[in-house]
């Protein structure tokens, strides 16, 4: 049964309102706001990204049964089911992104939900375990959202960054204006969205792209640009680029928007009573710990304490506020656009907090 709405909190769905509605303080220094409005964008013309065989979506039915893309919407479980405690179901499957940049999000979660399971795996497997009913609840690619209904997306911990992210890069052996090849890192599906975009309107480069193994580095591929994402995107390449492009400052130069690269999501059929507290308790406890982790991660990974640290905590943010919402949002509607996602979805939260 579809919950309750609760609150309507963005009805504005131009790219006006998306930069105008939500105003935050990015921790980046930055001398000059940027906003999409401020972009020239390419002209287009009758050129979009064309995904065959693309099947409609029929997207999450709203509280009127309707279906739209026009509004975010906090959605609450019934009265009823809110009085009682949130204790979690015996054992909840769970998968998290295997880089170091979902450690913090992770923490003790074994001690707060006994007897369920943390698999960590790449994020494009998770989406895709997700999708199969491998798993109940999965830190995925904030894209595969948008490419299936019937999804919720149930605490507001996630993997953002507002500004530089460090660890999505695409290599450009070209001017990206004429990128004709592009290698995408097997493990990602948003960022490989992202890159596609980011190309198309920023550059009005529209290339063919190849897949890139999860083992492998830029030197394996020789298309003109390469995109690597997570732990191996942070280790210097061993050639020189014509451009190395971090999305996510990219991204915000451009829009002016947090953008969030994955979240935690289930199926709404699935019980994922007290699951929610459990991860927004994990995220609190990681953070309190983040030197810890980037002490013994770094060490693993092979990369100076301080870069790891700083990796975590000025790079990325772990908490879905309004800002990110509204680049979610703005992202899955210039993905919309150049048909890489289905256009018709709704954000659909359950009901945590929201900050
Ligand atoms: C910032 C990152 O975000 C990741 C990027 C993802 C993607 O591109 O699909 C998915 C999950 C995130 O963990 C990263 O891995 O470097």
């Amino acid at each position: 049964m579809i919950p309750s709405v609760t609150a309507v909190i963005l009805t504005n769905r131009t790219l006006t309102g998306f930069v105008n509605t939500w105003v935050f303080e990015p921790p980046v220094e930055s001398t000059q706001r940027p906003s999409i409005l401020d972009s020239r964008p390419v002209n287009l013309g009758s050129r979009r990204w064309k995904r065959p065989g693309q099947q409609r979506h029929q997207g999450i039915p709203n509280a009127e049964g309707t279906v739209g893309s026009e509004q975010i919407m906090i959605m609450q479980q019934d009265s009823a089911k809110s009085k009682t405690v949130a204790r979690p179901p015996a054992s909840v499957r769970l998968g998290a992104v295997s880089y170091l940049n979902s450690r913090p999000l992770i923490q003790d979660l074994s001690e707060l939900l006994p007897g369920s399971s943390v698999e960590l795996d790449y994020p494009s497997r998770l989406a895709d375990s997700l999708a199969d009913g491998e798993m109940d609840v999965a830190l995925i690619p904030s894209i595969e959202y948008f490419r299936r209904p019937g999804y919720e997306i149930i605490s507001d911990a996630c993997v953002a960054a507002r500004g530089e992210v460090m660890s999505v890069k695409l290599y450009c052996r070209v001017h990206p204006g004429k990128v004709r090849r592009m290698a995408l890192d097997e493990g990602s599906r948003t960022s490989a969205t992202l890159s596609k975009v980011i190309l198309a309107e920023r550059y009005g480069s529209f290339p063919e792209s190849e897949p890139l193994s999860m083992d492998s580095m830029t030197t394996d591929s020789a298309a003109d640009a390469v995109l690597l994402i997570g732990d191996r995107a942070m280790h210097t390449p061993q050639e020189s680029f014509v451009e190395v492009m971090d999305l996510g400052q990219m991204w915000y130069d451009w829009t002016g928007l947090p953008f969030v690269f994955a979240m935690w999501v289930a199926h709404t059929s699935a019980d994922t009573t007290g699951v929610a507290s459990a991860l927004n308790e994990a995220r609190d406890r990681g953070l309190a710990n983040v030197t810890d982790i980037a002490k013994s991660e770094s060490a693993k990974l092979g990369i100076a304490e301080t870069v790891a640290l700083n990796y975590l905590t000025k790079n990325l943010h772990y908490r879905m506020t309004a800002a990110e919402r509204s680049g979610l949002q703005l992202f899955h509607e210039l993905a919309s656009r150049h048909n890489l996602v289905n256009q018709n979805a709704n954000l659909v939260f359950s009901d945590f907090v929201t900050a």
